[in-house]
């Protein structure tokens, strides 16, 4: 079976989650099996280390998860990016879009120097509104996009699309539905 085969018969479906009509792609069967998590390891590393990245920006909480784990492959920086009011330093805020009304999330304001390499990392790609939301916290400090990442592309919504149109690179994603 590919790695990709592996990772979608290991994550789960949940219907009617958190809402109804929603069908929850579930990756807790994916942490609870230590082989796979080493293949997605190996697999995100090989995607990005002859890139030159200086950190990986997540976003809480499932992002933190592989996100941490690409940090420790690539030998470079981790940079969590986390709900409003979580972060004890100084922080800046960024607000995006969800389904329905707007949600805000936050960096420290010294987490980025200019200059530095940002691949943003997420464990799945829906509308793209948070992983749009930690490019342009990147940005806002002079840092530069230098990709995304994500284990789960839900194709069927515009996420691909609105990433690429508003930052000019297409994200990098392990499986789509
Ligand atoms: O592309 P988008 O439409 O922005 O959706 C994707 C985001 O939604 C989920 O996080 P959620 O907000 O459910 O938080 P959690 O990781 O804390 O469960 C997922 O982990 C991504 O961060
Ligand atoms: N269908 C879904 N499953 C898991 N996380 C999500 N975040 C946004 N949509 C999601």
């Amino acid at each position: 079976m590919s790695l990709q085969e592996q990772i979608k018969s290991t994550i789960r479906d949940i219907n009617d989650y958190p809402k109804a009509g929603i069908v929850f792609k579930d990756i807790t069967p994916v942490l609870a099996t230590p082989k796979l998590v080493k293949a997605i390891a190996s697999e995100l590393r090989a995607q990005f280390e002859n890139e030159k990245i200086d950190a990986i920006a997540a976003t809480e909480a499932r992002g933190f998860i592989f996100g941490s784990i690409l940090a420790l492959e690539l030998g470079c920086a981790f940079i969590p990016i986390r709900k409003k009011g979580k972060l004890p330093y100084a922080t800046r805020s960024q607000e995006y879009q969800l389904e329905y009304g707007t949600a805000s999330v936050e960096i420290h304001t010294d987490a980025v120097k200019p200059g530095a390499r940002v691949l943003i990392h997420d464990d799945l790609l829906a509308t793209g509104g948070t992983a749009g939301a930690a490019a342009d916290l990147i940005k806002s400090f002079d840092g530069v996009v230098a990709g995304f990442s994500f284990i789960i592309n839900l194709s069927f919504l515009p996420g691909e699309e609105n990433l690429m149109q508003r930052y000019g690179v297409k994200p990098h994603y392990l499986v789509k539905y």
